[in-house]
């Protein structure tokens, strides 16, 4: 089953508790970009965000750590109740063990892919993930252009999840609007992170309408 995501990278930090309440009325999930300034170039938010915003919203959190070697911040966010949490394949040295302190901390456990990384590099680990999420951007910023390229990624991982007959979601973050989002679903992803196309429209309930209903059209 399909779900949309609001990144609230893109959410106005001053009221971010406003924010997720506002977008917690259509969705179960929301996207926390967790960014370190040396992964990628911006810093954003930590576990006491994930904790504060648990106590505010029973809204599950997806976290995304953009993060060089995340391992030692795992136990934090596994505490401040993450509900998923997902590494990056080029920033951790040692990814089984990250997803499996994710898994006995009890959260659901992902790796991510920059754009540049190829599908292949999933095939001694996706058998011990529960999704993979394939950046449509390169990580760091919010308002990218989606890179088209992706999709054939998406079909590949989609491939392996076929063949090696394991249950594994492909997730997708990264210039996802209602044109994008109706081409990555037909490509195979089924989790849809959406930052700007949500947090910039007035009407936050209107615009995941509208991704909801670009999926119903394709
Ligand atoms: O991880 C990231 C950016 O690094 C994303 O989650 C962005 O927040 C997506 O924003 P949009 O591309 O949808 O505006």
């Amino acid at each position: 089953m399909m779900k949309i995501l609001p990144s609230i990278l893109s959410a106005h930090f001053a009221y971010l508790a406003d924010e997720v309440h506002d977008v917690a009325r259509d969705v179960d999930m929301i996207h926390v970009d967790v960014m370190d300034g040396r992964f990628v170039p911006n810093i954003t938010m930590g576990a006491n965000v994930v904790e504060a915003l648990k106590r505010e919203s029973k809204v599950a959190q997806d976290v995304h750590l953009m993060v060089e070697e995340p391992i030692h911040l795992l136990p934090d966010f596994l505490a401040a109740g993450a509900d998923m949490i997902s590494v990056h394949v080029e920033a951790c040295k040692h990814v089984h063990r990250a997803i499996q302190i994710i898994k006995e901390g009890g959260a659901k456990a992902g790796v991510a892919l920059n754009p540049a990384t190829p599908a292949a590099v999933l095939d001694s680990i996706l058998r011990d993930v529960d999704y993979v999420l394939i950046m449509t951007v390169d990580p760091g910023f919010g308002g990218q252009r989606f890179i088209p390229s992706m999709l054939h990624k998406i079909r590949a991982v989609a491939r392996m999840i076929q063949e090696k007959q394991v249950p594994v979601k492909i997730e997708v973050d990264g210039g996802i609007n209602s044109e994008t989002l109706p081409l990555c679903l037909e490509a195979g992803a089924e989790l849809f992170v959406a930052g700007s196309a949500i947090f910039n429209a007035e009407d936050r309930h209107a615009a995941i309408e509208t991704l909801l209903r670009s999926a119903q059209e394709k």
